[in-house]
């Protein structure tokens, strides 16, 4: 990619983005990217003089000695199984800038020892101002529910609008501005491991996430002081601050694969069934973070988007159920096909390992009142995802204590009623729909 140095930002911040950003496309790439043309090493990457008189650095994101196929807040908490939800956090009327609005709901494992996942979520209404932020712990998976977020980082520039994911691998340095005010949304966060796509076994060779809808940054720099320009460190899950008088938006030219992401989730291919029953979510796998035991995930982002349902003789909605993985949802927009209501878009659900969840009593008797024989119904305007570990999550005090907190979850369910019958071997749905007393 090349650019001529006129164009080169200089001092203008990063707070500016035009609107015909240019991205490399694909997924785990191997990209070259310079503002500068010639200012990428050639032939090698420490030479003792560098073009136009720059340094080389490197930004690793495996061990050095990964294989070659690989190479690429502390807060106490308690464990908690009862079914959690939360209202949308209110916007703060105080300056909240990205890394002040970020809290953390749950996680589990540690990032001192390389496994783990952390799950939080941001509410913010200012840009971030002469800080960068740069996350020692593991990789950040950010899901804007509202607003915008133009992010700029050591590898370029990312606009990332509500509907579109970003990945902020670990170690990189960036700056969150927000083009729209105010903004809310999702993060999770894995240690010791990176996003993959999801093999797509006998889906075949298309499917899901295509590899070249993920975007990354093509090289961007600016050349200008910044006195007291504050880099935050999370680390540990702590906090530290170094100062420095220079932007750390200096990189003309780089090349590489560990590079900052984000992808379209509108461009997503989904899978269903085509006849009976209700299929897996783990069909519609946007990325997952594995760990070493195979199709065990330390974190899988699945999605919920619209689509077609047609199965036959079905309890379409998700069934009723408990699960060895534990599942943290939200919703971008529009409503989700478990819940009539109460899970709101910018809001929340944890159900932990083992804890039984499933559609509220709401959608269960609308379901059964439409009949065995509902034809071919589309999902519209909806996407609602979900964070699935095999961790068991403890849940932090602030997310149990929040005022948005939906004290009266448990209430969706309590409707439900035995339609149990000792005299028929087939309950049909007319007798549900009859409202069948008779369990
Ligand atoms: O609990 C949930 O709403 C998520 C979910 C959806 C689904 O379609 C099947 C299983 C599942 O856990
Ligand atoms: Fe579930």
């Amino acid at each position: 990619m090349e650019k001529p140095a006129t164009e080169v930002i200089k001092g203008d911040g990063w707070g500016r983005f035009p609107d015909d950003l240019e991205y490399h496309s694909g997924f785990g790439n191997h990209f070259e990217s310079e503002v500068i043309a010639g200012s990428l090493p050639r032939g090698q990457n420490s030479p003792l003089i560098c073009p136009f008189g720059l340094y080389a650095e490197q930004i690793s994101g495996t061990s050095f000695t990964s294989p070659r196929k690989l190479s690429q807040r502390r807060s106490n908490t308690v464990a908690n199984p009862t079914q959690l939800r939360w209202k949308p956090v209110d916007i703060p009327d105080s300056p909240t800038d990205f890394i002040d609005g970020l809290y953390t709901i749950c996680g589990a494992g540690s990032s001192f020892l390389r496994h783990g996942f952390a799950i939080h979520m941001y509410i913010a209404n200012k840009s971030m101002d002469n800080c960068a932020f740069c996350n020692a712990d593991g990789d950040f998976l950010v899901v804007p529910q509202q607003g915008r977020l133009w992010i700029t980082t050591e590898c370029g520039r990312l606009q990332v609008s509500p509907g579109e994911i970003v990945v902020l691998p670990q170690g990189f340095r960036f700056v969150v501005d927000l083009p729209d005010g105010p903004s809310r949304g999702y993060v999770a966060e894995v240690f010791g491991t990176h996003f993959q796509l999801p093999d797509l076994g006998p889906i075949g060779a298309n499917g899901l996430a295509a590899s070249r809808d993920f975007l990354a940054p093509t090289a961007w720099f600016e050349d200008c002081p910044r006195p007291g320009f504050t880099i935050i460190q999370k680390f540990g899950g702590e906090l530290f601050n170094a100062r420095q008088d220079f932007s750390p938006f200096n990189v003309v030219a780089w090349h590489g694969n560990y590079v900052p992401y984000k992808y379209d989730l509108s461009k997503f291919c989904p899978y269903n069934t085509v006849l009976i029953d209700h299929g897996d979510p783990s069909i519609n796998t946007v990325l997952t973070a594995p760990t070493d035991k195979p199709g065990v995930a330390l974190l899988d982002f699945v999605i919920f988007p619209p689509r077609w349902l047609v199965a036959e003789h079905t309890f379409r909605p998700p069934y009723y159920h408990r699960n060895c993985m534990s599942e943290f949802m939200g919703l971008i927009y529009g409503g989700y096909e478990a819940k009539a209501d109460g899970f709101l878009p910018g809001g929340a659900s944890l159900h932990s390992c083992m804890t039984p969840h499933g559609p509220d009593t709401k959608t269960y008797e609308a379901t059964v009142a439409r009949g065995n024989e509902a034809g071919p119904h589309k999902i519209t305007d909806t996407m609602a995802f979900m964070f699935e570990s095999c961790l068991m999550p403890r849940t932090c005090p602030w997310a149990l204590d929040s005022h948005f907190r939906d004290l009266d979850y448990y209430q969706c369910w309590i409707g439900l009623k035995s339609h149990f019958s000792h005299d028929k071997t087939d309950v049909k749905s007319n007798d549900l729909q009859n409202g069948n007393k008779s369990g």
